[in-house]
Protein backbone atom coordinates (compact mmCIF):
# COMPACT_ATOMS: atom_id res chain seq x y z
CA UNK A 1 0.00 0.00 0.00
CA UNK A 2 0.71 4.03 -0.34
CA UNK A 3 2.37 4.83 2.98
CA UNK A 4 4.12 8.11 1.96
CA UNK A 5 0.54 9.77 3.07
CA UNK A 6 2.43 9.77 6.39
CA UNK A 7 5.04 12.20 5.72
CA UNK A 8 2.33 14.66 4.39
CA UNK A 9 2.63 18.28 5.96
CA UNK A 10 0.03 20.36 4.17
CA UNK A 11 -3.16 18.77 2.31
CA UNK A 12 -5.62 21.00 1.35
CA UNK A 13 -9.44 19.82 1.74
CA UNK A 14 -11.41 20.83 -1.34
CA UNK A 15 -15.41 20.73 -0.94
CA UNK A 16 -17.25 18.92 -4.26
CA UNK A 17 -20.33 21.33 -3.12
CA UNK A 18 -18.17 24.62 -3.66
CA UNK A 19 -17.14 25.93 -7.27
CA UNK A 20 -13.39 26.91 -8.10
CA UNK A 21 -12.88 28.09 -11.25
CA UNK A 22 -9.70 26.12 -13.91
CA UNK A 23 -6.83 28.90 -12.57
CA UNK A 24 -7.92 28.61 -9.48
CA UNK A 25 -7.54 24.95 -9.37
CA UNK A 26 -3.91 25.26 -10.93
CA UNK A 27 -2.74 27.71 -8.56
CA UNK A 28 -3.68 25.19 -5.26
CA UNK A 29 -1.92 22.37 -7.74
CA UNK A 30 1.10 23.90 -7.64
CA UNK A 31 1.12 25.70 -4.39
CA UNK A 32 3.47 23.31 -2.24
CA UNK A 33 0.83 21.02 -0.80
CA UNK A 34 1.50 17.53 -0.29
CA UNK A 35 -2.26 16.07 -1.58
CA UNK A 36 -5.70 16.96 -2.02
CA UNK A 37 -8.35 15.60 -0.11
CA UNK A 38 -11.81 16.20 -1.58
CA UNK A 39 -14.17 16.33 1.28
CA UNK A 40 -17.01 17.84 2.93
CA UNK A 41 -20.65 17.10 5.22
CA UNK A 42 -23.17 18.36 3.27
CA UNK A 43 -24.37 17.99 -0.14
CA UNK A 44 -21.41 15.49 -1.39
CA UNK A 45 -22.50 13.04 -4.07
CA UNK A 46 -20.61 10.22 -6.46
CA UNK A 47 -21.63 13.18 -9.03
CA UNK A 48 -20.27 16.09 -7.85
CA UNK A 49 -17.21 14.21 -6.37
CA UNK A 50 -16.31 12.77 -9.55
CA UNK A 51 -16.33 16.24 -11.54
CA UNK A 52 -14.14 17.68 -8.39
CA UNK A 53 -11.70 14.75 -9.20
CA UNK A 54 -11.51 15.24 -12.82
CA UNK A 55 -10.99 18.52 -12.41
CA UNK A 56 -8.00 18.08 -10.51
CA UNK A 57 -6.24 14.95 -11.74
CA UNK A 58 -4.14 16.35 -14.57
CA UNK A 59 -1.88 17.77 -11.64
CA UNK A 60 -0.64 14.56 -10.47
CA UNK A 61 -0.91 15.12 -7.03
CA UNK A 62 -2.25 12.53 -4.19
CA UNK A 63 -5.98 12.27 -4.31
CA UNK A 64 -7.58 11.60 -1.28
CA UNK A 65 -11.45 11.36 -0.76
CA UNK A 66 -13.16 10.96 2.25
CA UNK A 67 -16.22 10.80 2.31
CA UNK A 68 -18.94 11.55 4.63
CA UNK A 69 -20.78 8.32 3.84
CA UNK A 70 -21.27 5.31 1.69
CA UNK A 71 -23.05 7.24 -1.14
CA UNK A 72 -20.23 9.62 -1.64
CA UNK A 73 -17.31 6.93 -1.88
CA UNK A 74 -15.27 6.90 -5.37
CA UNK A 75 -12.32 4.68 -5.88
CA UNK A 76 -11.75 4.94 -9.44
CA UNK A 77 -8.90 7.75 -10.10
CA UNK A 78 -7.95 8.13 -6.83
CA UNK A 79 -4.96 7.15 -4.26
CA UNK A 80 -6.54 6.44 -0.71
CA UNK A 81 -9.71 6.77 0.53
CA UNK A 82 -10.17 8.20 3.92
CA UNK A 83 -12.78 7.16 6.35
CA UNK A 84 -13.72 8.55 9.58
CA UNK A 85 -15.31 7.38 12.40
CA UNK A 86 -15.95 9.58 15.64
CA UNK A 87 -14.69 9.36 18.63
CA UNK A 88 -16.80 11.64 20.85
CA UNK A 89 -20.73 10.91 19.79
CA UNK A 90 -22.85 8.91 21.61
CA UNK A 91 -24.62 8.18 18.00
CA UNK A 92 -22.88 4.55 16.60
CA UNK A 93 -24.11 5.34 13.08
CA UNK A 94 -21.05 7.85 13.17
CA UNK A 95 -18.43 5.60 14.50
CA UNK A 96 -19.80 2.21 13.01
CA UNK A 97 -23.12 2.19 11.48
CA UNK A 98 -22.51 3.46 8.08
CA UNK A 99 -19.46 1.33 7.87
CA UNK A 100 -21.58 -1.71 8.02
CA UNK A 101 -24.18 -0.80 5.41
CA UNK A 102 -20.91 0.46 3.08
CA UNK A 103 -19.96 -3.11 3.77
CA UNK A 104 -22.90 -5.12 2.30
CA UNK A 105 -21.09 -3.80 -0.84
CA UNK A 106 -18.63 -6.11 -2.20
CA UNK A 107 -16.99 -3.64 -4.35
CA UNK A 108 -14.61 -2.18 -1.54
CA UNK A 109 -11.17 -1.47 -2.52
CA UNK A 110 -9.53 -2.08 1.00
CA UNK A 111 -6.17 -1.61 0.30
CA UNK A 112 -6.99 1.94 -0.60
CA UNK A 113 -8.57 2.83 2.83
CA UNK A 114 -7.39 4.26 5.47
CA UNK A 115 -9.37 4.67 9.05
CA UNK A 116 -9.15 7.95 10.76
CA UNK A 117 -10.51 8.71 14.15
CA UNK A 118 -11.79 11.97 14.35
CA UNK A 119 -12.31 13.97 17.27
CA UNK A 120 -15.07 16.91 16.52
CA UNK A 121 -14.46 19.85 18.37
CA UNK A 122 -16.27 22.91 17.08
CA UNK A 123 -20.65 22.51 17.90
CA UNK A 124 -21.30 24.94 14.88
CA UNK A 125 -19.89 22.74 11.82
CA UNK A 126 -21.24 20.53 10.09
CA UNK A 127 -19.69 17.42 10.94
CA UNK A 128 -20.34 18.26 14.49
CA UNK A 129 -23.94 18.82 14.14
CA UNK A 130 -24.61 15.92 11.50
CA UNK A 131 -22.92 13.60 14.18
CA UNK A 132 -24.00 15.06 17.20
CA UNK A 133 -20.48 15.02 18.50
CA UNK A 134 -19.83 16.32 21.98
CA UNK A 135 -17.86 18.94 21.51
CA UNK A 136 -17.64 20.24 25.29
CA UNK A 137 -14.79 18.36 26.43
CA UNK A 138 -11.35 18.83 28.10
CA UNK A 139 -7.97 18.94 27.01
CA UNK A 140 -7.55 16.19 28.64
CA UNK A 141 -11.00 14.01 27.38
CA UNK A 142 -9.64 15.16 23.69
CA UNK A 143 -6.02 13.06 24.68
CA UNK A 144 -7.94 10.13 26.08
CA UNK A 145 -10.00 9.88 23.09
CA UNK A 146 -6.77 10.45 21.00
CA UNK A 147 -4.90 7.43 23.39
CA UNK A 148 -7.65 4.92 22.48
CA UNK A 149 -7.91 5.91 19.33
CA UNK A 150 -4.04 5.28 18.78
CA UNK A 151 -3.35 2.27 21.52
CA UNK A 152 -6.23 0.27 21.36
CA UNK A 153 -8.09 0.83 18.46
CA UNK A 154 -4.46 1.35 16.23
CA UNK A 155 -6.08 4.23 14.26
CA UNK A 156 -3.46 5.12 11.80
CA UNK A 157 -4.67 8.86 12.08
CA UNK A 158 -6.09 10.71 14.84
CA UNK A 159 -7.80 13.93 13.13
CA UNK A 160 -8.65 17.16 15.31
CA UNK A 161 -11.36 18.81 13.45
CA UNK A 162 -12.49 22.32 14.66
CA UNK A 163 -13.93 22.66 10.46
CA UNK A 164 -14.53 26.34 10.28
CA UNK A 165 -12.62 27.29 14.05
CA UNK A 166 -9.61 28.00 14.73
CA UNK A 167 -8.91 25.28 17.50
CA UNK A 168 -7.15 25.53 21.38
CA UNK A 169 -3.05 24.31 20.14
CA UNK A 170 -3.17 22.87 23.98
CA UNK A 171 -5.62 20.70 23.16
CA UNK A 172 -3.64 19.48 20.44
CA UNK A 173 -0.69 19.38 21.95
CA UNK A 174 -2.24 16.97 24.62
CA UNK A 175 -3.43 14.79 22.51
CA UNK A 176 -0.09 14.76 20.48
CA UNK A 177 1.66 13.91 23.94
CA UNK A 178 -0.73 10.89 24.10
CA UNK A 179 -0.56 9.43 20.66
CA UNK A 180 3.08 7.02 19.76
CA UNK A 181 1.72 5.87 16.79
CA UNK A 182 -0.64 7.05 14.60
CA UNK A 183 -0.19 10.82 12.92
CA UNK A 184 -1.94 13.16 13.93
CA UNK A 185 -4.05 15.47 11.84
CA UNK A 186 -5.12 18.90 12.55
CA UNK A 187 -7.86 20.97 11.01
CA UNK A 188 -9.96 24.18 11.26
CA UNK A 189 -9.65 27.81 10.71
CA UNK A 190 -6.01 27.53 9.30
CA UNK A 191 -5.43 31.39 7.44
CA UNK A 192 -2.50 32.05 7.78
CA UNK A 193 0.68 31.84 7.97
CA UNK A 194 1.47 32.00 11.87
CA UNK A 195 -1.78 29.33 12.69
CA UNK A 196 -0.21 27.12 9.79
CA UNK A 197 2.96 27.56 11.78
CA UNK A 198 1.23 27.12 15.44
CA UNK A 199 -0.80 24.13 14.92
CA UNK A 200 2.25 22.51 13.02
CA UNK A 201 4.62 22.36 16.32
CA UNK A 202 2.03 19.38 17.26
CA UNK A 203 0.45 17.88 14.53
CA UNK A 204 2.08 15.96 11.83
CA UNK A 205 -0.19 16.99 9.02
CA UNK A 206 -2.32 20.19 8.64
CA UNK A 207 -4.85 20.74 6.99
CA UNK A 208 -6.62 24.13 5.08
CA UNK A 209 -9.66 23.92 3.52
CA UNK A 210 -12.33 27.16 4.25
CA UNK A 211 -9.51 29.66 3.45
CA UNK A 212 -8.63 28.86 0.23
CA UNK A 213 -12.22 29.93 -0.75
CA UNK A 214 -13.08 32.46 1.57
CA UNK A 215 -9.17 34.15 1.59
CA UNK A 216 -7.88 32.28 -1.63
CA UNK A 217 -4.53 31.00 -2.75
CA UNK A 218 -2.36 33.53 -1.83
CA UNK A 219 -3.34 32.78 1.75
CA UNK A 220 -2.98 28.97 1.19
CA UNK A 221 0.47 29.79 -0.22
CA UNK A 222 1.30 31.36 3.07
CA UNK A 223 -0.01 28.17 5.16
CA UNK A 224 2.43 25.95 2.41
CA UNK A 225 5.26 28.27 3.11
CA UNK A 226 4.88 27.70 6.70
CA UNK A 227 5.04 24.27 7.09
CA UNK A 228 7.32 22.79 4.40
C1 LIG B 1 -18.69 4.36 5.96
C2 LIG B 1 -18.28 5.48 5.12
C3 LIG B 1 -17.82 5.17 3.75
C4 LIG B 1 -18.30 6.76 5.54
C5 LIG B 1 -18.72 7.19 6.88
C6 LIG B 1 -17.75 8.20 7.39
C7 LIG B 1 -18.20 8.90 8.63
C8 LIG B 1 -18.70 8.11 9.77
C9 LIG B 1 -18.10 10.25 8.66
C10 LIG B 1 -18.46 11.05 9.84
C11 LIG B 1 -17.68 12.32 9.90
C12 LIG B 1 -17.75 13.08 8.60
C13 LIG B 1 -19.06 13.63 8.16
C14 LIG B 1 -16.65 13.18 7.86
C15 LIG B 1 -16.59 13.86 6.54
C16 LIG B 1 -15.38 14.70 6.45
C17 LIG B 1 -15.53 16.04 7.09
C18 LIG B 1 -15.47 16.18 8.54
C19 LIG B 1 -15.71 17.10 6.36
C20 LIG B 1 -15.82 18.48 6.91
O1 LIG B 1 -17.12 18.80 7.02
P1 LIG B 1 -17.60 20.29 7.28
O2 LIG B 1 -16.55 21.25 6.88
O3 LIG B 1 -18.12 20.39 8.68
O4 LIG B 1 -18.83 20.32 6.32
P2 LIG B 1 -19.19 21.27 5.09
O5 LIG B 1 -17.89 21.58 4.42
O6 LIG B 1 -20.11 20.44 4.27
O7 LIG B 1 -19.82 22.47 5.73
O1 LIG C 1 -12.19 24.30 6.47
P1 LIG C 1 -11.25 24.51 7.62
O2 LIG C 1 -11.81 25.34 8.73
O3 LIG C 1 -9.92 24.99 7.12
O4 LIG C 1 -11.02 23.05 8.24
C1 LIG C 1 -10.32 22.09 7.49
C2 LIG C 1 -10.84 20.71 7.69
O5 LIG C 1 -10.44 20.15 8.91
C3 LIG C 1 -12.33 20.58 7.52
O6 LIG C 1 -12.67 19.23 7.54
MG1 LIG D 1 -15.97 22.23 5.04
Amino acid sequence: MHTKWKTWAHVTKLDPDKHLTEEQIAEIATSGTDALILSGTLNITKENMTELRDQVKEYGLPLVVEPAGPESVVFHGIDLLYVASVMNTSDARWIVGKHRDWAMNPDIVWDKVIPEAYIVLNPNSAVGKVTGADCGISAQEVAAYASVADHYFKFPIVYIEYSGMYGDPDVVCEASKAIDHAILYYGGGIDSGAKAAEMARYADTIVVGNAVYDKGVKTLLETVQAVQ
